[in-house]
């Protein structure tokens, strides 16, 4: 049984599973985003004020439906976007369609935090492709300086998740909740300081085909 995966190894996966296997990427994203929602709403989290600091990618299309889950259920919750709607991922722009509809607010991302409980960090995920400076590195050393609980979705924003190194600015989380499988860097004595509790939902993607007949 495979543990941790690399990151290539994960956008394969990712890939397989949609293009040859026909899973629409929509329903991987929301059963990441129903397992990471239910560690909120099951752990140990003050929903009473929560923000999702989101990033255009998809690894912010899973913290917005995360934000959507936890508001039906009857939290507070803001969206804070990292970039112009315009140039979100298809499934990210599809995901704020949909907090549209529940007139969960969504503003610009700012690095006043002090009034949430809890922060959910969906920045950036495997696609963190160079090191994270300027507003970026400023919104996460806010984060960092912040008093609420930090949950990352699939890895904490500015982690390698290849080699557990930060990459610049990086979140430090409370806890993390990861898709389909850990990654190389979490093994690492560095990246589990980032990581903090590690959780990994299935979300129905395996790399090895025992699951394939
Ligand atoms: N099977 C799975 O693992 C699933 C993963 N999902 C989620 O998708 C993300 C990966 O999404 P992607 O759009 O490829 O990238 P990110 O959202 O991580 O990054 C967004 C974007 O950011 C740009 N960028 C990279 N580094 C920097 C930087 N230092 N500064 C500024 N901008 C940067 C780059 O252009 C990236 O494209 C994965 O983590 C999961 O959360 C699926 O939703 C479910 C299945
Ligand atoms: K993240």
């Amino acid at each position: 049984m495979t543990n941790s995966i690399s990151v290539a190894d994960a956008r394969r996966g990712d890939s397989h599973t949609i293009q040859e296997i026909g899973i629409p990427s929509l329903v991987l994203m929301e059963r990441a985003a129903l397992g990471a929602a239910n560690r909120l709403l099951t752990g140990d989290y003050d929903l009473t004020n929560v923000l999702v600091f989101a990033g255009t990618g998809n690894n912010g299309g899973d913290g917005i439906a995360i934000a959507r889950l936890l508001h039906v259920r009857g939290a507070k919750v803001t969206v804070m976007l990292t970039g112009d709607r315009a140039k979100a991922s298809t499934e990210t722009t599809q995901q704020l369609k949909i907090i549209d509809y529940y007139k969960i607010p969504v503003i610009p991302a700012d690095i006043n935090l002090g009034d949430y409980t809890t922060i959910v960090d969906a920045i950036f995920g495997i696609g963190l492709d160079r090191p994270v400076e300027g507003k970026f590195a400023t919104w996460i050393n806010a984060i960092n300086g912040s008093t609420a609980k930090v949950f990352s979705v699939d890895v904490p924003s500015g982690l390698n998740a290849d080699t557990g190194e930060p990459q610049g600015a990086t979140v430090k989380a409370d806890a993390t909740s990861s898709f389909a499988y850990s990654k190389k860097g979490f093994d690492t004595a560095v990246g589990k300081q980032y990581t903090g509790t590690l959780f990994v939902e299935d979300i129905g993607v395996y790399l090895h085909d025992k699951y394939e007949g």
